[in-house]
Formats: structure tokens, sequence, C-alpha cells
């Protein structure tokens, strides 16, 4: 299993781009025929990556876990970035389409990921959390959730954000996650950028063009520091990191939290003009 250890702010600093990318990069996740897991020590977040092709594949708990399931002790937000799919949670059998989102609460013991169209697969990406109760599985399809309309044409960063996994929506014991999306045109995600001091926050750019990238901020506001990304590829921010992005093309992203709060508005709001 992949692990990143956390990081202190003060250790970015002497960093390069190499070491930047090994800690907080995901690259990757998306491997055809296979269940692809990293843990990250921010907040306990795990990263799983399953592209079933042939045949279904299982959430099997990695022995660093030391639990007899995956979802023992644990929950977990899954969003389906590739063609229809089927997630299926101790029997019980839940369709994905692109863009759909499954939370599957702590003590489900048997989640296994299959595609519709083997030739087609589907992607699904997960971001999993300890959990101290049990909440219901539950399926939210695109649009479904609570939309939110943000940013203007004329800075380049109007976008679409769906909230799937929140506190006034699908509830969760920590994971808060969701899909914003960037209309044509626009490049600038969650810029004004922010930090969370009491959430750690992974961003999973997908809908990307192959020869496209983006450009992804992250650091202390007057440290930042950039990381290149490609499609399908997941980045960790922690909590006293802003997380923005700029693309050369439009894109979408699954942004998920774990942490103190659930609080998706609490946020320590950073000016453009306060960025160095
Ligand atoms: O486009 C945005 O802005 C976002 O999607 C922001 C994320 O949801 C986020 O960073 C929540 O804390
Ligand atoms: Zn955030």
């Amino acid at each position: 299993m992949d692990i990143r250890y956390a990081t202190s702010p003060t250790e970015i600093g002497s960093m390069d781009t190499d070491a930047l990318r090994d800690r907080f990069l995901v690259e990757d996740l998306f491997t055809p025929g296979e269940v692809s897991v990293t843990y990250s020590h921010q907040d306990r977040v795990v990263l799983v990556g399953a592209v079933p092709t042939d045949r279904p594949l299982g959430l099997v708990a990695p022995a660093e876990l030391r639990a007899e399931h995956f979802l023992s002790r644990r929950e977990i937000g899954i969003v389906n970035v590739g063609a229809a799919g089927t997630v299926t949670v101790d029997g019980a059998a839940y369709e994905l389409i692109h863009g759909a989102c499954l939370y599957v609460g702590r003590g489900a013991e048997h989640v296994t990921f299959a595609s519709s169209d083997t030739a087609e697969p589907a992607r699904f990406y997960g971001f999993s959390a300890p959990a101290h109760t049990a909440y219901p599985t539950t399926l939210v399809r695109p649009g479904e959730g609570n939309v939110r309309e943000l940013g203007e044409q004329s800075t380049s960063n109007r976008r679409t954000l769906n909230q799937y996994i929140h506190a006034d929506g699908v509830r969760s014991c920590q994971v808060v996650m969701g899909v914003t999306t960037l209309h044509e045109g626009s490049m600038w995600n969650t810029m004004p950028a922010h930090t969370h001091d009491r959430r750690m926050e992974a961003y999973l750019y997908f809908d990307l063009p192959d020869e496209a990238r983006v450009l992804h901020l992250m650091g202390e506001p007057t440290q930042t520091r950039h990381v290149v990304i490609a499609n399908e590829q997941a980045v960790i921010s922690p909590s006293w990191s802003v997380h923005s992005g700029v693309g050369t093309s439009a894109y979408s992203f699954v942004w998920a939290m774990a942490g103190e709060n659930q609080s998706f508005d609490d946020m320590d709001h950073v000016q453009v003009t306060e960025l160095r």
C-alpha cells in the first residue's frame, strides 16, 4: 500500500518538484483490473481507485489497517469518474453512472466493484476516513445533491459545485464529499482560495483532456508552491494548505474532506492579493 506521511508547513519550503509530488500527488490510482490504495496520515484518510475489467474487484482491507474488513472501522464515499458500473455492498447492488456518488457506512463487510460494459470500464474513486458509527449506505445520482453556482465568467472561475455527502445531505461521520465542474471557458477552481484548519482535503481531477494539465496551487497562503496534475490524479491538501487550481482546459474534480468538523463553510478565506 502506498503510504503518505503527514507534513508540517515548515517542511515544504525545502522540497523540490519531485519531493512535493512524492508527498502530495497520487499519480496512479487507476490501473485496469486493480484496486489501488493510498494511505495518508493526514487525518488517516485512505484514497482508493478501482477499475474493474473482466471480473468484479473487491475492496479488501490492506494488512496495515489491521482490520477484518476495509470498512470495519471506516466509512467511504465513492464517485464513479468512468463509464457506468455497479458497487455491491453486502449483496445490495447500486448502479453508478458517470459522476454518481455512493456513501458506504461503517461495518459493511463485502464491497465489490464491477463495470457494466467491460470494454468501457467504470473508474471508481473512493475517499475513506475513520468512522465512529454506522450511517446508511446511500446513492446520490448526478444533479441530486445540493447545487451551488460559483464564480463569474469575467474572472474565469464559473463553476457548479454539487455537495453529495455533507451535514445537510447524505449523513456521515467525517467524510464531506462532492463534485465541482468548471464551465467551458472557465479555468480557475477555488479562487479566491481558502484553507480550513479543521479539515484536510483531497482533490481528484477528472474529465480533463489527456493533453491538458491543471496547475494546482498548494502550501501556506504566503508560501505557495505548484504541482502540475494530469487527468485522474489526486492531490492531498493538509489543513494548513490552500488548494486551488487553474487548468489549460475545463475539467471537473471530486473534492473530499475529513477532520474536526463537517461544516462546509468553515473556511479561512484568503484574498487574491494576500497570496505569495
Ligand atoms: O470550486 C470550489 O470552490 C470547490 O469545489 C471548493 C471545494 O469544495 C473545497 O475546497 C471545499 O472546502
Ligand atoms: Zn477546501
